[in-house]
């Protein structure tokens, strides 16, 4: 069994005016049922206190949040320049977010949380501001030292793990940015991830082809044969256990899945919508190859129903708790 932490996580609210605020507060409330460990929320207090009723404990450091967490919810309060309403983005709002995960991840860099959670933010209102990267993810590897290719985005959820390749890209973007040493950049951020965060000591990785029956023999496009391929047997000479290209519409049925620890995928979503189909209520975003640990819940900002107390708060749960499981395995590897 994996050490107890010894630091409580840091969980940014994502924007104000999307659920994150809904799902942190109801993941408190439901601390015991949930099963979770100690955290400590960071944001503007108001976005909590508009969508929920409950105790809000304020602390200045998330190590406070051991002594507080019986009381109410910790969270250590971040000025945002205004208040938001729900569903309701704004620009102040986006700042507000991002000064959160800033804040997280500079936290567990620090080694003052065990681990960082982020709530969703949007994307659009982060780009409006003039956040330059496509997502999170590589904001936090950026942080971290890290450069944006070592990193793995994977969605993992209880029979199925997916990793994209490339991420947030326009489609008609995809095949020109998939190059054989991104697919083993990525391949080998996920293979390491496998040991690492979740224990497995020899990961099996099944690679996705781009095109539809993985080209066709040629017949449906190149990639397989010129980019994918060589890729997979680079990884293979290394030692890994890797299989394909696979066709992408038949590697995600129950005895498929049975046959490897990830899948790799080209792109979003090719990646996302086998994992959000089968697990949407209990799958998370978890960043691979950090020096901290990332995870998230698999879904967004939710406009349409923020403040209506209609969020579901399993996924969130699922990252918290998979963020302090993957921290203890950590810890205990070290
Ligand atoms: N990790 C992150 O920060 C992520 C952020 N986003 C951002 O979120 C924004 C909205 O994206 P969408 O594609 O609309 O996806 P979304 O996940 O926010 O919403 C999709 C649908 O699922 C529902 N839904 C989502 N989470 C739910 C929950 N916990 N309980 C009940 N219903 C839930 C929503 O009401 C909506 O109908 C975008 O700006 C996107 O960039 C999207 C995915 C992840
Ligand atoms: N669709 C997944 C997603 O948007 C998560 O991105 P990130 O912000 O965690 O990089």
């Amino acid at each position: 069994m994996a050490s107890p932490l010894t630091t409580p996580l840091a969980v940014s609210l994502g924007d104000p005016a999307g659920i994150g605020p809904e799902v942190i507060a109801k993941c408190w409330d439901n601390r015991s049922a949930f099963n979770l460990p100690v955290f400590a929320a960071i944001g503007d207090p108001r976005s909590v206190a508009a969508v929920w009723d409950g105790p809000i404990e304020l602390i200045s450091d998330p190590r406070e949040a051991d002594s507080a967490f019986d009381l109410g919810l910790p969270l250590i309060q971040l000025a945002s320049a205004e208040a938001d309403t729900p569903g309701h983005p704004s620009v102040a709002g986006a700042h507000c977010s991002l000064d959160a995960l800033e804040l997280a991840v500079g936290l567990a860099r620090s080694s003052s949380a065990a681990a960082v959670v982020t709530g969703p933010v949007a994307k659009e209102q982060l780009y409006a501001i003039g956040f330059q990267h496509p997502g999170q993810t590589e904001f936090v590897a950026e942080r971290c030292g890290i450069s944006p290719g070592n990193v793995a985005m994977m969605l993992a959820g209880p029979t199925l793990r997916t990793v994209p390749v490339t991420t947030h890209l326009k489609l008609t973007d995809i095949s020109q940015k998939l190059t054989s040493a991104l697919i083993e950049s990525r391949g080998r951020a996920a293979l390491r991830g496998l040991q690492r965060n979740f224990g497995i000591p020899e990961p099996r990785l099944a690679v996705s082809g781009l095109n539809p029956h993985a080209g066709e023999g040629g017949m449906l496009g190149a990639e397989e044969q010129e980019i994918i391929a060589p890729a997979i047997a680079a990884l293979a000479a290394e030692g890994w256990r890797v299989s394909g290209p696979h066709p992408a519409d038949t590697m995600f049925h129950a005895r498929a899945r049975a046959a490897y620890d990830a899948a790799l995928c080209m792109y979003h979503d090719q990646a996302l919508i086998p994992v959000k189909a089968l697990h949407f209520e209990d799958s998370v975003n978890v960043t691979l190859g950090l020096p901290i640990v990332r995870t998230a819940p698999d879904h967004g900002t939710a406009f349409d129903i923020a403040g209506q107390d209609r969020a579901d708060p399993r996924p969130m749960a699922a990252a918290i708790r998979m963020a302090a499981e993957n921290a203890a395995y950590r810890a205990d590897s070290a």
